[in-house]
């Protein structure tokens, strides 16, 4: 090993996510076959001791890139020196929480782990945000970390993006490595926008019908995560932690030639969504930083789905913005 270990904190380390997520971390997934990492994991006090039994576990996998485990339960600790960030621990709607309830007790989660980012990580740090609702935690986790570059932190939609090449793939019946140039745009949630307008199946423009597309294709991948759960009392876990994996690794080693993926970034008021909010957009990455895609024509189809999507988010930073959490 020739490389000094990279720091990875993984908040909500006890939950189903993070379960999956570690041992993919500690077998070099994440970052790389060649590169050493030191994991630092965050769960609230009650959920310490499971943590301290995924460790023991984690030891015992005798992972050779393996370089330590630290857990902590206080976020200033948990962040000090990290490079990369995977926001995982959330607060779970409960019945009868409304969305405004859960905006404002995920506040009280992300603004004081912006403000340990903030205070503490490294000057390369990387934040993938994937606690619900994934966008606009980040967006206030960022708003609380003023000295990090705002493209340092990411939400993730790479899980509906793969659910969007899955379920392409089968309509098509090629290999997902036929496929190029699918999109996801805006929220994390029903709304969503997954988009073929500029797919291509072995290098030429996808085509199918419209109506598979309405009622098949969109709704399918943008409830996902609720048939999931129907189906398996549990939301996504693994799936969601192999996408993690994605949008790590993609962000760091970059997108193939000729090709992009999906992110949540900070919107620059391309394709006319509103400038600071987190929305996913068509990405590639170079040089360990995400780029939106220009010069996208948008279809009138697109664009009102975009819309809708986007005024979902805009309300949502409204909401947190009158909560006082950004
Ligand atoms: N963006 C995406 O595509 C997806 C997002 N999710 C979301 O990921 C989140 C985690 O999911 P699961 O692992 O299944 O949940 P889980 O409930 O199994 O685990 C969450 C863990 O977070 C911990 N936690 C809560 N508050 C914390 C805090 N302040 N600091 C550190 N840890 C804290 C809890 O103790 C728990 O161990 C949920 O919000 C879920 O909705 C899930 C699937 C896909
Ligand atoms: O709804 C959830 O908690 C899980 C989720 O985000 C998904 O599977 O896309």
């Amino acid at each position: 090993m020739t490389q000094a270990p990279v720091n990875v904190t993984v908040t909500g380390a006890a939950g189903q996510i993070g379960y999956a997520l570690l041992f993919r971390i500690a077998s070099g997934q994440l970052l790389g076959q060649d590169v050493p990492v030191k994991l630092r994991l965050l769960e609230i006090p009650q959920a310490v001791k499971a943590a301290e039994g995924t460790a023991m576990e984690l030891d015992d996998g005798a992972f050779p890139l393996l370089a330590g485990i630290d857990i902590f339960d206080d976020p200033k600790q948990a962040f000090e020196g990290t490079n990369i960030a995977l926001l995982v621990g959330a607060r779970p709607r409960s019945k009868g929480m409304e969305r405004g309830d859960l905006l404002e007790a995920n506040g009280g989660i992300f603004k004081p782990q912006g403000e340990a980012i903030n205070a503490g990580a490294a000057s390369d740090i990387k934040v993938l945000v994937v606690g619900n609702p994934a966008n606009t935690n980040a967006l206030i986790a960022q708003s609380h970390a003023p000295d990090v570059p705002a493209d340092r932190f990411t939400a993730m939609t790479r899980l509906d993006h793969n659910r969007a090449l899955a379920q392409l793939s089968k309509k098509l019946g090629v290999p997902v490595t036929e496929l190029k140039k699918l999109a996801i745009w805006g929220n994390h949630s029903a709304t969503q926008y997954p988009s073929v307008q500029h797919a291509e199946v072995g290098g030429k423009p996808v085509e199918v019908d419209q109506a598979w597309l309405e009622s098949d294709f969109i709704p399918t991948v943008a409830k996902r995560g609720a048939a999931i759960i129907e189906a398996r009392g549990l939301s996504s876990a693994a799936s969601a932690a192999s996408a993690a994996i994605d949008h790590v690794y993609t962000w760091v080693n970059g997108t193939p030639e000729g090709d992009w993926t999906s992110a949540g970034v900070v919107s620059d008021g391309s394709y006319g969504v509103a400038e600071g909010i987190i929305s996913s957009f068509p990405v590639t990455a170079k040089d360990g930083k995400y780029e939106i895609v220009q010069g996208l024509e948008i279809d009138d189809f697109s664009r009102a789905r975009i819309d809708a999507s986007v005024a979902e988010l805009v309300e949502e930073r409204d909401t947190v913005q009158k909560l006082g959490l950004i």
